[in-house]
């Protein structure tokens, strides 16, 4: 299913409405720090630990949490950066009645937890705390973070001051960007969200498990989706494409070429000519080794049909209102994503989305943190995917896999969520040692 992921204004928005709603702020807090500290039993297990507390609500989850801890027999130790400056907060720490040290001169535990800073954060820590802070997480056994580790940038992912890896982060309520964009992803460890019964809604989610509608059983070929792939000067990225979109349940999938292609499986069809027209067409594919022809990409966007614009037709299509009128899913990675939209600024999120509305066409900004953005304002971010994706021809094959989804029927943005999910897992399944072709191998197993 996929989970929400609120900014931080809009996690503020949904604790008022929660506590308008009558959930008292401190039973919103209660719940944070046991959740917390549920998290820190079942991941971490008993041994001694430090929280560190700051003085807004994330060190009040802190001292919540401290005696959560306390009372299932941990020794745990409190060490405060400041005084408690909310009221929330300063109910936390009055129910914690245990001694409480000064954050600069408390020693290393196996168990630290950082309730330094979170939502609230609005610059990086003093160099002094950071560096702290720091040597604490890297000394324990087990490194935690309350909602975020201290230092990130909620909406944007960013490092305001020098950040540690954490093992485990516990966040409440709902994702926040920060949790699936780089580089506070990669600092987080596994990230675990507690419930806090606070209502979470909108239109950024992190992209679930896909919900393909059951096959036709009266379908035939062309009505699960014909897939037109449109080869160029590097053949071998088009017979990716064209594979993976064979894998991932498009009926039928052909590929218009000059050259006969060798390496495509038998069941693609190779082609001379180009019938765009062909209203059996479910979806186009141009781009992958296509090469400087941009007369081939001015083909396929002559033709009403869906389309999928990939590497090389990135940078030919010149400017993104061109696009405007088509039906066009395009698959940037960092490079060719500034070749078309220039240097936007914001977060990844905020370019994203700023693409998607400057072209009318939904945008997979690829990357270790991949984003689907849709003109309408919605926001998919990819669930965490190996790092050894980064290989050749993986982007290719993502291509390939959003042209079949599109095929099938799915909106531009599901076809593009799905095929983000299922190219994840199918990494996952094929292993470390993988290229692309094995990607391409690993589709069905990751599909069903
Ligand atoms: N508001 C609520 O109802 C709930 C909030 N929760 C917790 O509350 C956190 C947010 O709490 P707050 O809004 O109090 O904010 P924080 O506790 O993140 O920060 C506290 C305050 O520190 C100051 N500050 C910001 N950056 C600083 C810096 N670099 N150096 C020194 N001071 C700095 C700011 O004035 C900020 O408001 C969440 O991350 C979550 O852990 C949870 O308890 C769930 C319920
Ligand atoms: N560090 C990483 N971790 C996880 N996935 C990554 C990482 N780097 C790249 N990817 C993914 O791998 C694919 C690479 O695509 P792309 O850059 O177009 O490569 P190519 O052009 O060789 O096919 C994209 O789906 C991208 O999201
Ligand atoms: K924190």
């Amino acid at each position: 299913m996929a989970r929400p992921i609120l900014t931080a204004d809009q996690m503020r928005a949904a604790e008022a409405a929660a506590i308008q709603a009558g959930i008292a702020e401190t039973t919103l807090m209660e719940r944070a720090g046991a959740g917390m500290a549920q998290a820190i039993r079942f991941y971490a297990g008993p041994r001694e630990t430090l929280i560190l507390c700051g003085p807004g609500n994330n060190g009040g989850d802190g001292y919540v949490a401290a005696r959560h801890l306390a009372k299932h027999g941990y020794t745990v130790r409190v060490a405060a950066l400041d005084e408690p400056r909310t009221e929330a907060s300063r109910w936390a720490r009055s129910q914690w009645d245990g001694p409480v040290e000064r954050f600069a001169e408390a020693a290393a535990a196996p168990i630290v937890v950082d309730c330094l800073f979170g939502t609230g954060l609005s610059r990086g820590l003093e160099a002094s705390v950071a560096e702290r802070l720091s040597r604490l997480v890297d000394d324990a056994l087990v490194a935690v973070a309350c909602d975020l580790p201290s230092g990130v940038s909620t909406d944007g992912g960013a490092s305001l001051s020098p950040i540690a890896s954490y093992d485990l982060t516990v966040t409440f309520g709902a994702l926040k960007p920060a949790h699936r964009l780089m580089p506070a992803m990669a600092k987080m460890g596994r990230v675990v969200l507690a419930n806090i019964g606070v209502e979470a809604d909108g239109k950024w989610f992190e992209i679930g498990r896909l919900e393909i509608p059951p096959l036709d059983p009266q379908g035939h070929k062309y009505s699960r989706g014909l897939v037109h792939c449109l080869a160029g000067q590097m053949p071998g990225a088009i017979a990716l494409a064209a594979s993976a979109a064979a894998r991932s349940g498009a009926g039928y999938v052909r590929v218009s070429t000059s050259l006969p292609i060798t390496n495509l499986p038998s069941s693609v069809v190779q082609t001379g000519g180009a019938d765009l027209q062909d209203e059996r067409i479910g979806c186009i594919l141009v781009g992958p080794g296509l090469g400087d022809t941009p007369q081939v990409l001015t083909l396929a966007l002559t033709a009403p049909r869906p389309i999928v614009i990939d590497a090389d037709a990135i940078g030919l299509v010149g400017d993104p209102e061109r696009l405007h009128g088509h039906d066009t899913i395009l698959t940037p990675h960092e490079g060719e994503f500034i070749k078309l939209f220039g240097d936007l600024s914001g977060s990844k999120a905020d370019r994203a989305l700023e693409a998607a509305r400057r072209s009318q066409s939904v945008i997979v900004y690829k990357g270790p943190d991949t984003l689907v953005a849709s003109p309408d304002g919605r926001l998919g971010f990819a669930p965490p995917a190996p790092a050894w994706l980064a290989s050749a021809g993986t982007g290719d094959v993502l291509a390939g896999m959003i042209a079949a989804m599109r095929a099938r029927g799915l909106d531009p943005f599901e076809a593009a969520c799905a095929a983000v999910w299922v190219h994840g897992r199918a990494a996952e399944a094929a292993g470390p040692g993988m290229i692309a072709d094995d990607l391409v191998a690993a589709i069905p197993s990751a599909l069903s």
